[in-house]
């Protein structure tokens, strides 16, 4: 499955690469892997490109999937984060093996005046827990496009519900008219992945770090 141009923005600014495939390698805790999965035109291309740029542009290319490299400080810590803006194709909100595999964490967006996206999200989190094998999985939801309030067909309390039947961050945010909650977002959702590695890291230190010094001491 080809991945559209990866871009390299933000304080690490440089060239772009065609990436034929997406490749899993293994991140530090100093890297997030972050895929944006939702329904088409729920706004996971003005999400992606706000957080990166902090504009909105109005009209993005709908035919790519992009990755974007971006690194920033949260919490005091220089963190580089990798960003793929999905395609949905066939209403599966871009979560591909391929994509499921590659992250280390997700943003499941929907959008507020959108039911039938909030319904294709939850089958798609479905996807992703069964792909995970029921592992805590670093994810955040977040309901976009909450300025146009006149058309609203999912309310806060459905998209908040939704969140805690996850155990995990839920924002309404406006890609369009929004740059705080957006940047919150992803900053909340890299914490999410900086703790599992960290989770996982000290319970491999645990059973294998046991188990080596077995080794040794025989
Ligand atoms: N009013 C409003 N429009 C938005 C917002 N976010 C995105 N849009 C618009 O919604 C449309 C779709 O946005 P995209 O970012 O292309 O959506 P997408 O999910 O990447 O779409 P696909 O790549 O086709 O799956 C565009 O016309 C955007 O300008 C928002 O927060 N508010």
């Amino acid at each position: 499955m080809s991945v559209g141009p990866e871009r390299t923005l933000g304080e690490n600014a440089g060239g772009s690469t065609i990436k034929p495939y997406l490749k899993r390698k293994k991140s530090s805790l100093g890297e997030t892997k972050i895929a944006v999965l939702g329904a088409e035109g729920v706004g996971k291309s003005a999400l992606s490109v706000r957080f990166i740029t902090k504009r909105f542009i109005g009209e993005y290319d709908q035919t790519a999937e992009n990755k974007y490299k971006y690194s920033t400080v949260v919490d005091g810590e220089q963190m580089a984060f990798e960003v793929l803006d999905t395609r949905s194709l066939n209403e599966d909100c871009g979560a591909r093996e391929d994509v499921l595999r590659w992250a280390d964490g997700y943003v499941l967006v929907y959008s507020v005046i959108c039911r039938k996206s909030f319904l294709m999200l939850q089958e798609t989190q479905k996807k992703v827990e069964e792909f995970r094998k029921g592992a805590s999985i670093p994810i955040v939801v977040l309901g976009n496009k909450s300025d146009l309030a006149h058309m609203r067909q999912v309310t806060h309390e459905e998209g908040r519900t939704f969140a805690e039947s996850l155990g995990c961050p839920f924002i309404e945010v406006s890609a369009s008219e929004d740059v705080t909650n957006v940047t919150e977002a992803f900053h909340s959702l890299c914490r999410e992945i900086v703790d599992f590695k960290r989770r996982s890291r000290s319970f491999f230190d645990r059973v294998f770090g046991a188990f080596g010094k077995e080794k040794v001491s025989s």
